[in-house]
């Protein structure tokens, strides 16, 4: 089974799915290269919208896939896979395209950071999110913390990452993390929230997103991921990590 599905609409809606039900669609070295595809093919002129979504009903993304990650003992280990996908997604934050987390099921960690990264957060009635990274004893290392603090009120942004817990759709919707909260099929859903956009001209709708993307760069929004991602390489490598990732993989 292919780990993940990169698929174009009728409309010019490119949707990249996780394809990992099975393992609540877990993010290991492949699916982070398949989303640098999915990316790249979003740039081609006829793509109106990029939409992320995960396989099945239960989840959208638990984030790193820890039977894999967890082998990554210090600093130096963890420290190019924190940067592979932080470089990733920052290339998705500022892709000249407007962007849809399709959150079909539940978002852990990672998945959080992957969502945050949209423009926009559709949400299944039933699912949950949550930052819980700090549960883990390392904060967000794909540049999901500096980009939710760029999106949203300080103390929103940092409640959510120092909580460490899950909200329920309409928390998140309340807070203004989620745009949507939908019932029924993801994709017919998904299609009627960009109903007017999809009508417009490719060029209007990336100089629109485009505002957005120059307002982020001119506030170092890249040097801000970077650094979140050697501050998690640095808490990655200490025991306390590896301590709790071992009592999550023993459950
Ligand atoms: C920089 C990113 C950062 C990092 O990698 O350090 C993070 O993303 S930290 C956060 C890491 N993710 C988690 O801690 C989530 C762990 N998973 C769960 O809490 C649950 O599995 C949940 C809520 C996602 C789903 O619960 P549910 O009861 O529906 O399913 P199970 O727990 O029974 O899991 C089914 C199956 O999936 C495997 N699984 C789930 N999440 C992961 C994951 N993140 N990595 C690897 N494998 C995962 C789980 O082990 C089960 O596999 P099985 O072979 O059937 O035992």
């Amino acid at each position: 089974m292919e780990s993940y599905l990169i698929s174009k609409d009728a409309n010019g809606i490119l949707f990249y799915t996780i394809n990992r039900p099975e393992k609540r669609n877990a993010v290991n070295d492949e699916i982070m290269d398949g989303l640098e595809v999915a990316i790249s093919m979003a740039k081609a002129e006829e793509i109106k919208a990029l939409v992320i979504t995960g396989a099945g009903d239960r989840a959208f993304c638990s984030g790193g896939d820890l039977s894999v990650f967890h082998l990554l003992k210090t600093k130096e280990d963890a420290y190019p896979m924190l940067s592979k996908m932080a470089k990733i997604i920052s290339e998705l934050l500022l892709l000249p395209k407007p962007t849809v987390a399709l959150m079909n099921g539940v978002a852990i960690g990672g998945g959080c950071e992957i969502a945050t990264a949209c423009d926009f957060r559709l949400g299944r009635k039933e699912m949950k999110a949550g930052f819980v990274q700090g549960n883990l004893a390392i904060t967000t290392g794909w540049g999901g913390g500096s980009i939710l603090c760029e999106k949203f009120p300080a103390s929103t942004a940092l409640k959510m990452l120092t909580d460490g817990t899950m909200l329920s759709a309409d928390e998140l919707l309340n807070i203004g993390f989620l745009d949507h909260i939908f019932e029924g099929d993801p994709y017919t859903n998904c299609t009627a929230f960009l109903g007017k956009l999809i009508e417009k001209e490719v060029g209007v709708l990336s100089a629109y997103v485009a505002i957005l993307r120059r307002k982020w760069s001119d506030a170092s929004i890249l040097e801000r991921i970077e650094q979140e991602a050697i501050n998690c390489a640095t808490l990655w490598g200490k025991e306390i990590h590896h301590q709790k990732v071992e009592e999550f993989l023993r459950k």
